[in-house]
């Protein structure tokens, strides 16, 4: 099934900004060998919006996010920045995690952070001291004067998302942030993910955890053979795919299958997962379940999973 929504005005995290910038994919496309590896690819990142980039391995995220930093040119199409084409400079401005990470690892984790926040125009105080910040939410801070490579991956890995979030960013592009991360990481780069969104600027990452996904994303874009196959709120997502309702009776429920206008997804003993065609047969199926020993009737509100699995069958 393909499904396109186009995001709505409100989300049940809240209401998107409207101050900040707005990073955006239009028509973007790239071929390598003449293997086109991402097709046509259009979708916006908001401001203050945490938007996730999902899709099976190869379909073509880390391509797309290497176009949207510059690292790779497009073959065709554009990234635009507040609906304007993006400029070096406004790049310059943003945190990306490039999949291929890029530390130096025989340096030490603090030095090597401030000489980044130096790069992006900080001064060697400031840097060092937002470097010695960030390490301490990522409970680093005793690993300071380590040199990367002695660290773990995990490890590794949160000084990489310090350097990213070091000089203040306008954007983040993230590659696979979390990977790798244990639990009380992932809630530390949580939180910081959610103060640089609550701040107004727009984060786009991509991730294989989709209830992690599912957890912290305002909006999904999600990618099937270089192309957006969905994009949305995880509301809009689920409203998009099928509306099931799961009855459970005191006795077999096997008389569902009599009721016009229900389709029986399933049904095993006193309990069946259903879909009305219409209210009418909603009327019709309750009618019947109360002489049956109604116990419960519920819309299903479907995991994430599930309607990604949807959306990519
Ligand atoms: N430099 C390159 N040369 C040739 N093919 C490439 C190159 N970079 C990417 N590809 C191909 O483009 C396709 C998309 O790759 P990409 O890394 O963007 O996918 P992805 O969605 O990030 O996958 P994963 O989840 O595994 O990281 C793959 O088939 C990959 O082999």
């Amino acid at each position: 099934m393909s499904t396109a929504v186009t995001p709505g005005a409100g989300t049940a995290r809240g209401r998107p900004r409207t101050d900040g910038h707005v990073l955006e994919a239009r028509g973007l496309s790239r071929s390598f060998g003449g293997r086109t590896v991402v097709d046509d690819v259009s979708f916006t990142v908001a401001p203050g919006r945490m938007t996730g980039f999902v899709g099976a391995n190869g379909a073509g995220k880390t391509t797309t996010m290497r176009m949207l930093m510059g690292v790779l040119r497009a073959s065709s199409g554009q990234v635009l920045w507040d609906g304007r084409l993006i400029t070096a400079a406004d790049r310059a401005g943003f945190g990306y995690m490039p999949e291929e990470r890029g530390l130096y690892p025989k340096q030490g984790v603090l030095d090597q952070l401030g000489y980044l926040g130096r790069l992006h125009g900080m001064s060697r105080r400031d840097a060092l001291a937002e470097a010695a910040r960030l390490l301490e939410r990522f409970g680093l801070a005793g690993r300071a004067k380590d040199r990367l490579e002695s660290l773990s991956l995990g490890n590794q890995q949160k000084v990489q998302v310090a350097a990213a979030l070091l000089h203040g960013p306008a954007a983040l592009v993230l590659d696979e942030p979390f990977s790798g991360l244990d639990p009380v990481a992932v809630d530390a780069m949580v939180e910081l993910l959610r103060e640089r969104t609550a701040r107004g600027v727009p984060v786009l990452f991509s991730s294989h955890q989709l209830e992690l996904v599912d957890r912290l994303c305002d909006t999904l874009v999600v990618l099937s053979g270089g192309r957006v196959l969905a994009a949305g709120t995880a509301d809009e997502l689920r409203r998009a795919g099928p509306r099931r309702h799961r009855l459970h009776c005191e006795q077999d429920t096997g008389w569902v299958r009599d009721v016009p206008g229900v389709r029986v997804v399933d049904v095993d003993g006193p309990a069946a997962v259903l879909e009305l065609e219409d209210r009418a047969a909603r009327a019709r199926l309750l009618e019947q379940a109360v002489r049956h020993g109604l116990v419960e009737f519920a819309e299903i509100v479907p995991a994430l999973t599930a309607v990604y699995r949807e959306v990519t069958r």
